[in-house]
């Protein structure tokens, strides 16, 4: 994979031999891959094929118990936007105090927020289209605004490396178009970002690398190449033979 000519980098990202499980059960099983500094990668495979535990094993919130996972560079920031579906709305908090949330890791959970934090939280909110928005609690707002409210807080959040789990579910083609541009932008400024996606056609438009995954790694590489017939199918196929309750690296 080539790597971006841009001042600002994001780190590669290396998965040596990964073993992540759920209850001694492999949910993700002797992963190799490599993303380049700088890739704006899928990754995609069937249900349960280990998406969303890699993903946050790759974010260092999902316990590794074989091999490795290593980000180049120093220090690299890394964001996570999880799925919606795992997120409580009912919390009584307005949407500028969602987008400063993302500043608490650099600024220290105990520094009160100053105008300028807030100026830029208001801007990260124009940038998402929800100008509007910020004294409203996020409980009074739909699917589709709120994922753009995350969207608002993970570009306050400046990291090196983006991780996005399922970023288009749930919203509708306005706003994926929209929130699409703010990928296109953070690869534009040479971070790396990897996203979990069902969408194969829109992988193909618009990631140019992917690694398909069914529990272990079918293929890493441009998109073109690991969205094969061949390797579509063997990915279906080690899907539907996988026994869920196999212990680990009885496979
Ligand atoms: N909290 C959990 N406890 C036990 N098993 C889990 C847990 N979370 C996931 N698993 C199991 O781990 C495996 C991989 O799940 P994961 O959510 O990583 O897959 P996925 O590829 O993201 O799936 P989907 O496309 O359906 O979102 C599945 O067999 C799932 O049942």
């Amino acid at each position: 994979m080539a790597e971006k000519p841009v001042a600002r980098r994001g780190p590669a990202v290396e998965l040596a031999n990964l073993t992540a499980t759920h209850q001694r059960h492999p949910a993700v099983h002797h992963v190799s891959a490599r993303f380049a500094a700088g890739s704006l990668a899928a990754i995609v495979g069937p249900n349960g094929a280990g998406k969303t535990t890699l993903l946050r094993a790759i974010a260092g919130l999902h316990r590794v118990d074989e091999g490795r996972v290593t980000l180049t560079g120093q220090k690299p920031r890394v964001a996570l936007l999880p799925q919606q579906s795992g997120m409580d709305r009912a919390f009584p908090i307005l949407c500028l105090d969602v987008v400063l949330q993302g500043m608490w890791s650099r600024l220290g959970a105990f520094r009160g927020t100053s105008a300028a934090d807030r100026d830029r939280a208001q801007q990260a909110l124009e940038a998402v289209g929800l100008g509007g928005f910020a004294k409203r609690p996020v409980g009074a707002m739909s699917a589709g605004q709120f994922q753009r409210l995350l969207f608002a807080r993970l570009l306050v959040q400046d990291a090196d490396l983006i991780l996005l789990d399922e970023p288009f579910n749930a919203v509708d083609a306005r706003t994926a178009a929209d929130l699409l541009a703010v990928l296109r932008r953070w690869h534009g400024e040479g971070r790396t970002v990897l996203a979990v996606l069902h969408d194969l056609d829109l992988v193909q438009r618009e990631f140019p690398d992917c690694l398909l995954l069914a529990r272990e790694a079918i293929a890493c590489g441009p998109t073109a190449e690991v969205l094969s017939a061949a390797n579509r199918l063997r990915a279906r196929m080690m899907a539907e033979a996988w026994d869920e309750i196999a212990p680990a690296c009885a496979a």
